[in-house]
């Protein structure tokens, strides 16, 4: 028997056992929340951290189930080197440690087994063999010190680990899309310095290579392209530059709805506009006073003729001058407050010019300035009996329009969770390259084992991040039901995201905290991963009440 195989068998047990225990987390979560034979929604708040927390726990699980089957893939593809050999060790002796003894869901909140309902007996029991042998050659400070010599070379090779995507199409791509997020680099800190929009004739090349009809099915004039394609792209792109990486996001979203939501006929006018780059779409949901609770909002749409009047006020919309195109929720039943009352409109309206933001009659708006998530801007918006023509309600049906959102979530979350993975690699490189360049004591900060050490972790977390997130587009690729596994996917690439650029930025002392520095910008641009497409929280919501609910 090879050691591989020891190995793989002996994580796969270890899975086995991380299940059993995130199994016996779902019963202590069913009693404190079932009501007869329904969860019920009031007990899961009132057992709010208990059951986020059994989130990041099945994420956990999740993580480790993705990482055994990347390895496995590698091997087969004669890959599985010493790299992705320590990769998979520090990857399994963390995450199952941390399963026993407490995960960070946020900062300042730690959730123990405890708090699952979880004694000791449990954990005794969860400490197999193989859980032990794992943890025992898991994070280890050999470990990591064999893996920091082995990628002492990595920037150059750009090689942090056989990524597994077993498709040369695949691997094209990637290597297209690195060499322009690597071109666009240096340009990106200064548009980020300058906050300026980024320059219009690089969105004509990014439209040229594809990126905005990427999933578009042929027929609608797109590349026909998985989301795994999608993920590879955005990520290639968001490690040059997040805003390089989320150019494409409302075109996503905007195809997706006209995709799934929309009459044949909006679907032969929007879709092969929005593929080309001619229309750039902006996607207008938030509301001043309805962020997470998007099902509440408040913008009316009051239909008078042909046409809908719409008034109200949104915020936080990204690239909304520079559209050309809105998918705009609003209220068409006042007397249905929730969700069932809104329905979704494609609204045109002119481009914004030199002279005004936004030329349009009934709309007005006002720049958002913010840390970082620059080069697209962000806009508060007021509208006063604008006109949104009748044919351009969304599948030509009233109140439909939550559920046509909540039909593009699982994509959208899968393209965050993209970028975030993107911009955890970009702080991760910025990291090493300043601990090598820079010498204290002597020796370049990268000798020194706290240095090394953060950084292999970021390498060994960015690889777990990626794997969950291709998981989760494989599953959307398949035609298959995937919100808890997009949700999993962008929780724990947020997360990764900002722990790079925090640690990154460490690395870099006092130069890191100065704007010159771009690690400056990646902790900025990190930040909002958590917030956007989904905080954390509702993240965690959406997964809990998934799994408890049976679905998995
Ligand atoms: C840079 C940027 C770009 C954006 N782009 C767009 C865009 O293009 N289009 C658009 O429509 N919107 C956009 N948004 C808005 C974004 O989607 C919202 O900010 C997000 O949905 C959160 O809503 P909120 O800010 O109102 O926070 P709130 O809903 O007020 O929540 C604040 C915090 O409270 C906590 N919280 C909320 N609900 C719960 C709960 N049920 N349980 C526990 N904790 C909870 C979370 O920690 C959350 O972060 C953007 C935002 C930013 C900052």
């Amino acid at each position: 028997m090879s050691e591989t195989y020891v190995f793989f068998s002996r994580c796969e047990k270890a899975i086995t056992s991380a299940k059993s225990l995130q199994e016996k987390a779902r019963n202590y979560l069913l009693e404190q929340t079932l009501d007869g034979d329904r969860i019920s929604a009031v007990r899961i708040e009132e057992n709010q951290f208990a059951a986020h927390g059994y989130a990041w726990m099945a994420t956990y699980v999740s993580a480790l189930e993705n990482m055994l089957l990347w390895a496995q893939r590698v091997d087969s593809e004669n890959q599985f080197r010493e790299t992705e050999c320590l990769i998979l060790k520090i990857a399994f002796g963390e995450y199952l440690s941390q399963l026993s003894g407490g995960i960070a869901i946020s900062q300042v909140e730690i959730l123990r087994p405890q708090d699952l309902g979880i004694g000791e007996a449990d954990v005794l029991n969860f400490h197999t063999n193989d859980v032990r042998a794992l943890v025992a050659d898991g994070n280890t400070k050999e470990n990591r010190k064999a893996l920091a010599d082995l990628l002492v070379n990595s920037l150059e090779s750009k090689d942090f680990g056989a990524l597994g995507l077993g498709d040369e199409t695949l691997e094209m791509v990637r290597d297209q899309f690195g060499k322009i997020a690597d071109d666009y680099s240096d340009a990106a800190h200064e548009w980020h310095l300058k906050d300026e929009l980024i320059p219009i004739g690089v969105v004509e090349q990014l439209a040229e290579l594809g990126i905005f009809g990427l999933t578009v099915p042929e027929e609608y004039g797109g590349l026909g392209m998985g989301k795994t394609a999608m993920c590879v792209v955005t990520e290639e792109l968001s490690r040059g530059y997040i805003g390089l990486g989320s150019l494409g996001t409302r075109s996503e979203i905007a195809a997706e709805l006209i995709r799934l939501g929309g009459t044949e006929e909006q679907k032969q006018k929007w879709l092969p506009q929005i593929s080309s780059g001619e229309i750039l779409p902006t996607a207008v949901f938030t509301e001043p006073n309805t962020g997470s609770d998007l099902g509440s909002l408040k913008t009316r749409a009051v239909l008078s003729g042909d046409c809908y009047k719409i008034t109200g006020n949104k915020t936080w919309i990204t690239h909304a001058s520079r559209s050309d195109v809105m998918t705009l929720l609003a209220r068409t039943n006042p007397d249905e407050p929730g969700y069932k009352g809104l329905s979704m409109f494609i609204a045109e309206k002119p481009r914004g010019n030199e002279v005004e933001d936004f030329p349009a009659e009934g709309m007005t708006g006002g720049e958002i300035k913010v840390l970082g998530y620059r080069g697209m801007k962000e806009y508060e918006l007021g509208f006063d009996g604008f006109d949104v023509k009748k044919e351009n309600l969304l599948g030509a049906e009233e109140g439909q329009g939550f559920k046509q959102l909540m039909a593009t979530f699982e994509s959208a979350r899968i393209q965050t969770a993209a970028r975030a993975v993107g911009v955890a690699q970009c702080a991760m490189e910025l990291g090493m390259q300043y601990a090598h360049d820079r010498i204290q004591f002597g020796k370049s900060l990268y000798n020194f084992p706290r240095v090394y050490g953060k950084l292999v972790w970021m390498v060994v977390e960015t690889m777990i991040a990626r794997q969950l997130t291709y998981a989760s587009a494989r599953e959307k690729d398949s035609d298959r039901r995937c919100d808890i596994e997009a949700g999993m996917a962008k929780l724990l690439g947020a997360r990764v995201a900002w722990s790079n650029a925090d640690n990154a930025l460490q690395i870099h002392g006092g130069n890191g905290y100065a704007e010159e520095y771009k690690i400056s910008r990646v902790l900025c641009d990190a930040r909002i991963l958590n917030i956007f497409e989904g905080a954390a929280e509702i993240q965690a919501q959406v997964i809990a009440r998934g799994l408890l609910s049976g679905r998995n």
